[in-house]
Parts: C-alpha cells; structure tokens; sequence
C-alpha cells in the first residue's frame, strides 16, 4: 500500500463522528492529568473501548452480525452518546480494516495473527488516529489498558514506529478486503469496485419514506433534503436526531434506503387487493404496502423483529395482520392478489451502513443463502392467484443471490413471466436489466450521495395454458 498518500477530508458523518471522539480526547486527556478520584475508577472512555473491542472480536473473530451483538455488548453503556462512540469505532474500523492492517504489518518484522488481541487494539488506535483524528497520544493511551498484563509493549513500540514514521496515512478511499473485491470484481468489474470502496469512505445519508408520497414536496422543504423520487426524501447533512424531526411523532415517514423502498413502490396502488408481505419484518415494506392501499399479511420466522413491526405500524397508525411464522411450515388459508418475497439473504448490499458484511460473507454464505432463496421462491410462488403478481427482492450484490435465483425459477415455473420494467417508472440514475429485472449497484446514484445495494424481479402468473 502507499502509505504516503495524501489523507481525503472525510465526509459528513465521519466528521461528525470526529467532533464526537474529539471531545471525548480533550476531556481525557485533561483528567489524565489529575489522579483518580475513586479507588478502581475505570480511565475516560475504557468502557467504550473496552465495548468497542468485544464488537470487533465478535464481527472479526466468531464471524456475528455487528447489529445482532451490537445491543448486548453496549447495555452496561448508560449515555447514548458511548454507545454511539462504540459503533462509530467499530465501524470506522471495519471500514479501513484492510488498509489498517496494511500499516501494522508494515511495521512488525513478523504479520500478527488477523485476530489477535494486539492487532484489533492496533487497529483501533490507528482508527482512532486516521479516521476519527483524535490527537496522537489520546489515540493510543486510551487503548492501551485493552492489553494491560498483554502485550502493551508490542502495541505501543508499532503504534510509536508508525507515529515516528513520516506521511503516514491512509489511502483516499478504503481498499475492499481481498476475497469481497475478487467476487464484486468478477461479476460487476472495475467501476463498481472503485464505486464501492468510495462509498465506504463515508456513513451513508439518511432516506426516508413517505407514508403519503403525494406529500413529498411538503417534507422536502420541511425537512430541507432533497427528493430523488415521489415520496422519498434524503435528510440534508447534520441533521438532528430522526425522533426529533418534524413528522416522526405523527408518523408521516419512516427511514428506509431508497433502493430497499422500491420493490414496494413500485407495485403500485393495491385497492384493497390481499398481499402476503413475506419475510418482512421490522416492516419497511409492510408500511408501504398498507399505505398504498393493500391488505396485507405480513409473516416473518423472527418474534422479536416483528415486535418491531408491531410498533412501526402502530406509530404510522397503519395496519396488517401479523404472523410468526417459518415459511417452511407456513401455508397461506387462501391463495393471494400478490406476493412480496424479501428473502434473507448475504446482506452484502448495505456494506456502507453494516461494514461487517465486508468480512463476514463468504462463498459459502452465498452458496447456502441463494439455496434457501430458491426453495421460499418456489414456496412462495404456489399461493399467488393466476393473474396476480410476485415480486422477488434481495438487499445483495451477489450475482447467485439475485440473477441466478430468477434464471433458475423461471426454469423451474413456466406458469411465471418477467414483468419488464420501465426505466420512465424508475428514478433516474436506475434502469432495467434486458430481462427486466432491477439490479442497483453502488454506483448507480453515487452523485446523489449513494444507494444501497438491490436486487429486484417482478412476475405475473400466468395459466400454464395461456403461459405456453
Ligand atoms: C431482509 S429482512 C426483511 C426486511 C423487511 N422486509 C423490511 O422491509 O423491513 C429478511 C427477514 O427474513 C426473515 N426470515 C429469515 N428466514 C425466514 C424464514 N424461514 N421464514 C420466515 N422469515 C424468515 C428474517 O427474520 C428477516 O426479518
């Protein structure tokens, strides 16, 4: 890696961020000064760290999703700002991880092992440093009780050679890991790869959805941001907390990524048609559906989850019929007008916000993900009225996830054709694939500050008669 590369100012949120830990480094390093209070009082800022570091061990080491652990780590934290402070370490770690790791092993004479105590410490001292710009010495000394009777000496010898060494700094965008930028590589090329690490730079901006999208003019200039389609608005930069936005409280609009809130969308008006929202839990699309008119039934394997939901339609003060359900043993009473299908799936599609991702899939996962996928694809399809409609989505950007799934269904239902969608119902920036489905990839809106990844096909079915 060149290490002498001059540092890009860092975006937005990262900023924001930085004034966070900035802060925090001034008032540890004045109480540094001052002799503890309290026999046992922990350091400023060690359970933070100490929260931080057991985040990462659990991503890095034993492979979890950073938002499956991320709650538990953090509930000893008191102040939402620390637990804040966690998940911005965290995940400024896992964003630069591969170009971390790339100045540690620069400066010992032999690579640590990529999981080792010494490593993580290292590398959140550097974040700490690089990413968040908190001063040389708070960076380091606030991490260093991470490995007290351990390797402190190891930690602060590479940290010091590394903060003796001239023009240290990270590259301008993060470089994706090794086995992540092989497989986007092949299957997107180039532009997507440079697309995506640039997006990584930064925590995304914030979307939000409109319960009524006819209102959309209205919330854009309350909320001064800015639509890129009917119904959506992107918060503008440093805006204050989402609970405390004007609309919130009333339920006129919840946060969802606009490539997340397509597949919905774009079904249109449901007049009271029934819907089964599969998978769909903590009720994104539930909401949309039930705001654009369809009675919907919403099913998902995960109880807590769906306490989620029930709160979010209680708020937009919408309504469905709730069900706790493993799809492989659920059957609908009755066939349905429509079938919205967000399967499980790698969750590579939102690395910007859940940077885990990034070090977690595998090809394994995919592998064993898009296994699934198919089998609730082919359940899914067998409840859907002739005439009516089914809509496959994924927030991936695995080829296997998404393209192969529908090639191998409409091999296997030849009651099923593509819906073609139209680039004019789209908003600008997406088009459709030539068979009709919607892949977004990263750089489809970078201009506009970004899009998660998404997979989308729509279908109607056909009488096998009619469909031969
Ligand atoms: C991508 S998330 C759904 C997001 C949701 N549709 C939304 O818009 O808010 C996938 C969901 O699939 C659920 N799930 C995974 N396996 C399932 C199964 N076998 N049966 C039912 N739900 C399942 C998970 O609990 C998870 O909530």
């Amino acid at each position: 890696m060149n290490t002498t590369r001059p540092s890009r100012p860092k975006g937005k949120d990262s900023r924001n961020e930085a004034r966070s830990f900035k802060k925090e480094g001034r008032a540890s390093a004045s109480s540094a000064k001052r002799p503890p209070q309290r026999k046992n009082a922990q350091p400023i800022g060690l359970p933070v760290r100490k929260a931080a570091l057991q985040l990462l061990e659990a991503v890095l080491r034993q492979g979890l999703p950073l938002e499956q652990v991320i709650g538990r780590i953090t509930q000893g934290l008191k102040q939402n700002a620390d637990r804040a402070l966690v998940h911005a370490l965290a995940a400024a770690v896992l964003r630069w991880c591969h170009d971390l790791d790339q100045l540690i092993d620069s400066a010992t004479a032999k690579p640590l092992a990529p999981d080792v105590k010494a490593r993580m410490v290292l590398r959140m001292a550097l974040a700490q440093k690089l990413v968040l710009k908190q001063p040389a010495h708070v960076a380091i000394a606030t991490v260093l009780p991470l490995v007290d009777g351990g390797p402190r000496r190891l930690v602060h010898g590479v940290y010091g050679s590394l903060d003796r060494r001239e023009g240290v700094a990270l590259p301008e965008y993060p470089t994706l890991p090794d086995e992540t930028a092989y497989r986007w590589e092949k299957a997107w090329g180039e532009p997507m790869l440079a697309a995506a690490s640039r997006a990584l730079a930064d925590q995304p901006p914030v979307d939000l959805t409109l319960k009524n999208p006819e209102e959309t003019a209205f919330w854009q200039e309350k909320l001064s941001g800015e639509s890129l389609f009917l119904g959506h608005i992107r918060l503008p930069e440093g805006h204050p907390p989402i609970a405390e936005l004007a609309g919130y409280q009333e339920g006129a609009w919840w946060v969802q990524d606009i490539s997340a809130s397509l597949a919905a969308r774009l079904l249109g008006k449901g007049k009271n048609r029934t819907i089964l929202d599969l998978c769909a839990a903590p009720g994104g699309k539930t909401m949309q559906l039930a705001s654009q008119g369809w009675q919907v039934t919403a099913v998902d394997i995960a109880a807590k989850r769906l306490t989620r939901l029930h709160d979010n339609l209680k708020r937009m003060g919408l309504s469905a019929e709730v069900v706790t359900a493993d799809l492989a043993d659920y059957t609908p009473k009755e066939a349905v007008d429509a079938i919205l299908l967000d399967a499980p799936c790698s969750a590579s599609g939102i690395f910007r916000r859940h940077p885990d991702v990034l070090y977690r899939v595998s090809s394994r996962i995919i592998i064993d993900m898009a296994e699934q996928q198919k089998k609730l694809l082919h359940r899914a399809s067998q409840w859907v009225k002739k005439g009516g409609k089914l809509v496959y989505a994924v927030c991936s950007l695995e080829p296997e996830e998404g393209e192969a799934v529908i090639r191998d269904f409409l091999a296997h239902h030849s009651d099923y054709r593509i819906d073609s969608l139209e680039k004019e119902t789209l908003p600008a920036g997406l088009s459709p694939s030539e068979e009709g489905w919607l892949r977004i990839l990263p750089e489809n809106l970078a201009e506009k500050g970004g899009n998660d990844g998404f997979f989308i096909a729509y279908f109607t079915r056909y009488d096998e008669k009619e469909a031969k």
